[in-house]
């Protein structure tokens, strides 16, 4: 690397040549205290709102507090854009990640139109309870104990094939499954592609992927010219009619890419954010219980076997409050990337064209000034206006802001809904040790006992 020339860089060291800090940076999170790699230089420089690193082979500008994420998510396509590590751009290739300016603005509205709010209430909340119910029989019915990370992270899975390619054949589902399980472990990686690291294994898997992925198209591209075909209301029927208004459609590999995209954002997250929920739960009984009176409210009113609608997910208020507060204790996802698309100014510092940027959810969820009795578990904070703008950003904000975040709410308060209406469960660790891999997971699954009710 250049040497910089610019004085008026933030505050901060860019550590060792080529690593710079990212060890001490990969050591918090695998210490499951992802804040203490910002909070650390925030009081070495003085509290600055920015200060400077040097990450994964790039130099960084780290942006703390509301005020940052404000900042970025306002500048988004002006002074910065979204960007990834390159061994998440290698290992998805060209899909809605890597695009940026009208690209992306196409690729989102296209599949919001499939996973936003109006999809949900019309179809997809019913699917979801349907596959969420027949998941609880099988998998957690008739057992005293399970290890929910590991239990709900195949259903998920198993749910996400069904909504966006209507795959339902276990064995089929369960031959990606495995191979997703190869290429997540790529994700958090530097790109070194020689036999034996894990970025080499997540490549082989995600070209395996995309394989499948491919073929799962060609089979519905002739399924659509029949006549008399049947209608696959998904997303990947989807993804292959539309067009953008130049009338360009994605091409086979791109339609693959978007959906090895959503497949891992649509199951990994949900997966890691229930299991932390029933953490959450078995730690504090009486946030339980008023969970369990508001799911049995719901439940009351409907017709035996009735499945859930959208109306149903609006009234879960106090349910949301508390996976909110879940989500602002322990974030999935720490927070992401931007690039500074030219020199700017911030908080009297220049950032310099090409530099990176992270916003980091960790730091402004766990700062008192943003949330009072920070470590206290209480699911009122949300209640009425909530907290401070910006500080709060467990999904992102702003134009990149998470597309499946109303997928992912209804998701989880289904799954909430059918798990709490039929189980107590006491946490068989207590205190277990959450590491971010790179999202937060109990290290051993979260093993639970359950204790059945009669409802
Ligand atoms: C609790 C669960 C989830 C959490 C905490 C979460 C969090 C996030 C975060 C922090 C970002 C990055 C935003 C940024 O770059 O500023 C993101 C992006 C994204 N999420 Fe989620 N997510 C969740 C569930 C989902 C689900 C269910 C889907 C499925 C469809 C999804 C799809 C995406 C996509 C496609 C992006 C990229 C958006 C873009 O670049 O424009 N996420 N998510």
């Amino acid at each position: 690397k250049k040497p910089e020339t610019n004085n008026n860089l933030p505050p901060g060291s860019f550590g060792w040549p080529f690593l710079g800090e990212t060890i001490e940076f990969v050591r918090a999170q695998r210490h499951g205290a992802p804040e203490k790699f910002v909070r650390d230089r925030m009081e070495r420089y003085g509290s600055p709102l920015v200060f400077k690193t040097s990450l994964l082979g790039h130099r960084m500008a780290v942006f703390c507090g509301p005020e940052g994420n404000k900042f970025l998510f306002g500048n988004e396509n002006k002074l910065v854009a979204s960007w990834w590590p390159e061994a998440i751009q290698m290992l998805f290739g060209k899909c809605l990640n890597t695009s940026r300016g009208d690209e992306a603005k196409w690729l989102r509205k296209m599949m919001l139109a499939h996973l936003g709010p109006d999809a949900l209430s019309n179809r997809l909340t019913g699917t979801m309870d349907i596959v969420t119910r027949l998941h609880i029989q099988n998998q957690w019915q008739g057992r005293s104990e399970v290890k929910v990370f590991n239990t709900v992270k195949p259903y998920l899975f198993e749910l996400a094939c069904r909504l966006f390619l209507s795959l339902e054949d276990p064995k089929h589902v369960a031959e990606l499954g495995s191979l997703f399980n190869t290429f997540l472990k790529g994700l958090g990686e530097l790109p070194i592609n020689i036999p034996g690291t894990r970025f080499y294994h997540a490549k082989r898997a995600a070209t395996a992927i995309k394989k499948h992925l491919i073929m799962i198209i060609k089979q519905r591209k002739l399924a659509l010219k029949q006549e008399n075909a049947p209608s696959f209301e998904d997303l990947l029927s989807h993804l292959l009619l539309s067009s953008d208004e130049n009338g360009r459609f994605l091409s086979e590999m791109e339609i693959a890419n978007n959906i090895l995209l959503l497949l891992f954002a649509g199951h990994d997250t949900t997966a890691v954010s229930i299991t932390l929920l029933m953490k959450g739960l078995g730690e504090h009984p009486d946030v339980y219980k008023n969970v369990l009176k508001e799911q049995l409210a719901i439940l009351e009113e409907k017709a035996p076997g009735e499945v859930l609608k959208w109306e149903d997910i609006q009234k879960m208020r106090y349910s949301w409050n508390v996976v909110c507060e879940v989500l602002r204790l322990i974030p999935p996802v720490t927070g992401a990337f931007r690039e500074a698309l030219v020199d700017f100014e911030y908080a009297g510092y220049t950032i310099p064209k090409g530099w990176k940027i992270i916003w980091s959810a960790v730091m402004t969820h766990k700062e008192e000034d943003n949330f009072p009795n920070v470590t206290k578990f209480d699911p009122s904070r949300f209640q009425g206006t909530g907290p401070t703008p910006f500080a709060y950003v467990p999904f992102g904000g702003g134009p990149r802001m998470c597309l499946g975040k109303e997928l992912a709410r209804v998701q989880i308060l289904v799954f909430l809904h059918n798990i709490v209406t039929k189980f107590k469960w006491d946490l068989l660790i207590p205190n277990e040790k959450i590491e971010y891999d790179p999202l937060a997971t109990p290290v051993q699954g979260l093993p639970i006992r359950l204790h059945p009710h009669d409802i």
